[in-house]
């Protein structure tokens, strides 16, 4: 594929996010069908740039383009923050970013404006502008204004190395599934391979850490279920939640199944083990993940909010509510989610969590155990939440995760980047 249609692709994935409101998965799934590996490499690593710095080069791009562009053009915008990432940021040689960007406009059916991109990458380099960034740490944060405030409303103590984190590149992590194979012999698997990873790692020990970026599909044994891909702080919810040889297991927001997974790789003689998810499409992953893991659940297409539409009646022993929320402990992998989300939309969350614990509560058995995560950094998602819930619950009681798990400060806060592992946020409660 030309370099010239590649940049106008990553304008086009820059345009759907940041114009239309769409997630990258959503663009890429459509764009990256055009491409081989290398390409899709390449896009991911410049549209993934450009939105962890798009303060900082919007504010380059105020300097250089006098009017905003309109309606049609709006796309050039997108193709010129792309073009000024990489004269800024990467190492590609100067003549080509700006000759490729220039020759972009073509393949967006912009030609009249390639006088426009070219003046506006030349300018750029001649007035040196990457010598001449913003001081206002709110741009050089890389966040849109809302998060940056309740980051430091949140963690005044610890932002600077927080936001470090939530721009840094993460690793991969995989969950070996003992189903299926044991850690040391996936772990000889990849030796074999030459390919290099860590493991043995505290709290997690079915994790294995990639440091370079694979295809998955061509790891040993992907079609035969011996790994998953997931996060290290994902990892954890299996572990807390402990399931018991002939319990009931409800995983009330289950989809694409990740944890779910987890839970029956670590316990394979549960009563019943059932997937809900609001989401008929993304419970179809969890089927497709549940088969090639050679694993069985229940899957049932429902919402937590409402069990009297689904329930029968028979009580848990254990829930585990992974609540919708602003995935903002995420945004080191899903760099788009910061400009999705609105700060108006937490406030819903909070109020949709609040109800899915309400809900679900009634359906768990007297001494039984409700896992409550998110993979959000926020208070008000998390401590704030579980802090009035156990307030409004005289029957719930703190079942700590940690040291510092207390009835005061209840849960556990991972922050992005601690032991490489998602922001990830977990508190268990126990019914008297
Ligand atoms: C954070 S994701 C769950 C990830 C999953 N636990 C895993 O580990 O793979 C949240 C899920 O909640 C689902 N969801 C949102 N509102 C729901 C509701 N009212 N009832 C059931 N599922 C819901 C979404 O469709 C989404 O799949």
């Amino acid at each position: 594929m030309s370099a010239a249609k590649l940049r106008a692709d990553g304008a086009t994935a820059l345009f759907s996010v940041l114009e239309q409101g769409q997630s990258l998965r959503q663009s890429f799934a459509y764009l990256q069908a055009q491409h081989n590996e290398k390409d899709k490499a390449w896009l991911q690593e410049m549209v993934y740039g450009v939105l962890r710095n798009l303060p900082q080069l919007q504010y380059w791009l105020r300097q250089l383009l006098h009017k905003p562009l309109k309606s049609k053009q709006k796309i050039v915008e997108h193709l010129l923050l792309l073009g000024i990432y990489q004269l800024a940021f990467s190492r590609v040689s100067t003549h080509a970013a700006v000759a490729e960007t220039v020759g972009a406009c073509d393949k967006l059916k912009c030609n009249g404006l390639k006088g426009l991109v070219n003046a506006c990458l030349r300018n750029f380099i001649r007035q040196d502008l990457n010598a001449h960034r913003s001081e206002d740490p709110r741009i050089a944060s890389g966040m849109p204004k809302w998060l940056y405030r309740r980051l430091k409303d949140n963690y005044p103590q610890n932002l600077p190395a927080l936001l470090v984190a939530m721009n840094t590149r993460p690793p991969i992590w995989l969950r070996v599934n003992q189903q299926q194979v044991s850690l040391d012999d996936f772990c000889d698997a990849l030796s074999e391979q030459h390919i290099q990873f860590d493991t043995n790692i505290a709290d997690a020990p079915q994790a294995v850490i990639l440091r370079k970026g694979y295809d998955l599909t061509t790891l040993p044994g992907y079609s035969q279920g011996w790994f998953s891909a997931q996060d290290g702080a994902a990892q954890l919810a299996a572990g807390l939640l402990s399931a018991q040889p002939k319990e009931r297991i409800l995983d009330a927001c289950a989809a694409p199944g990740g944890k779910t997974c987890h839970i029956l790789e670590l316990q394979p003689e549960l009563d019943e083990c059932l997937a809900l998810d609001l989401d008929a499409e993304r419970l179809h992953r969890v089927a497709e993940n549940l088969e090639r893991l050679k694993l069985n659940a229940e899957l049932l297409q429902g919402d937590a909010a409402e069990p009297e539409t689904w329930w029968d009646g028979r009580s848990f022993d254990r829930i585990l509510l992974d609540a919708p929320c602003s995935a903002t402990g995420v945004i080191r992998r899903h760099p788009d989610i910061r400009w999705l989300r609105k700060d108006s939309d937490i406030e819903q969350l909070v109020q949709t969590q609040a109800q899915l614990l309400e809900s679900l509560w009634p359906l768990l058995k007297a001494g039984g155990t409700l896992l409550y995560a998110t993979c959000s950094i926020l208070e008000q998602e998390n401590r704030m939440q579980i802090l009035r819930f156990l307030r409004d619950h005289q029957d719930a009681k703190l079942s700590p995760v940690h040291p510092q798990d207390t009835p005061e400060q209840p849960g556990m806060q991972i922050l992005p980047g601690d032991r490489e592992m998602d922001g990830f946020y977990y508190a268990r409660l126990i019914k008297c």
